[in-house]
């Protein structure tokens, strides 16, 4: 499913290509506003801080939520003290658009990630484009030549990488890099299996100084508790902002913890 997802990402892009040529997208990235500094909006405090994303479907839940106005979500999820905005961008499974991240991007300050299946540079310096301030990379999707070029390109374009893990090898190679904000995905992206427990196993390992996320499957903030008491820096959630009703209150709910 992840070599699937990732193949229709750069299809797709590969699409928009055609369209928009290389040297016309980069030359959009350099021309862009700077990007927000991610790090300092993320970094270790009192409260946890909370990854409020925007996703109209996945392919483990089907469809989630309509959304027909993500900037008006965006504006909610500011407004409930989210600490930055994930956007899906992914089309095929997830519903997004490069779209949603441009219409997000004009209505909060926030830093905004562009969460889609990254393989490509044409991909960064579209996300660059569109506003990002971070792009996902999923280590589990990309070798390590891959990963590196593409951490590399992402800094220096001035975004930050999230870069997104599922296994004690995966979290050694992420550190490899250097970064200094690593996702643990309690979701197995090929098998769609959910294992909370799996960030506090892996917590140990994260290079010092780097800033902790624990990705998917919070849907109360009991759950938020559990990934904070592990050692949780942040959290990323979406189904249960998009589906949960008031996403003022759930995420009033969530950084209470
Ligand atoms: O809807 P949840 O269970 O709150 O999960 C959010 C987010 O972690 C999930 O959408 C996600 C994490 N990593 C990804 C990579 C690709 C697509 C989606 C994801």
């Amino acid at each position: 499913m992840l070599a699937d997802l990732t193949a229709g990402s750069v299809a797709d892009a590969e699409t928009r290509r055609q369209l928009r040529p290389f040297d016309v997208v980069e030359r959009e990235a350099l021309a862009a506003p700077a990007a927000v500094d991610a790090l300092a909006a993320l970094a270790p405090a009192e409260r946890v801080k909370v990854i409020a994303e925007i996703k109209r479907s996945s392919p483990s839940r089907g469809a989630l939520a309509s959304i027909p106005d993500p900037a008006a979500l965006a504006s909610l999820y500011e407004t409930g003290g989210a600490s930055a905005i994930s956007v899906l961008t992914e089309q095929r499974k997830f519903g997004g658009s490069l779209d949603d991240l441009m219409a997000v991007r004009r209505a909060v300050s926030l830093p905004v990630l562009r969460k889609d299946f990254i393989a490509t540079a044409y991909q960064v310096f579209e996300a660059r484009a569109a506003g990002a301030d971070l792009v996902l990379l999923i280590v589990a999707a990309l070798d390590d030549a891959t990963l590196r070029t593409l951490y590399d390109l992402i800094v220096e374009l001035g975004m930050t990488p999230l870069v997104e893990t599922h296994s004690a090898e995966e979290l050694d190679r992420a550190a490899q890099l250097g970064a200094g904000l690593i996702g643990v995905n309690a979701r197995n992206l090929s098998t769609f299996e959910l294992d909370r427990d799996l960030f506090g196993t892996l917590v140990a390992r994260f290079p010092a100084g780097a800033i902790k996320v624990a990705e998917s499957a919070v849907l109360s903030p009991a759950d938020v508790a559990h990934y904070r008491a592990a050692g949780a820096d942040a959290v990323l959630v979406g189904e249960a902002l998009v589906t949960g009703g008031d996403p003022v209150a759930n995420l009033a709910a969530f950084r209470a913890v």
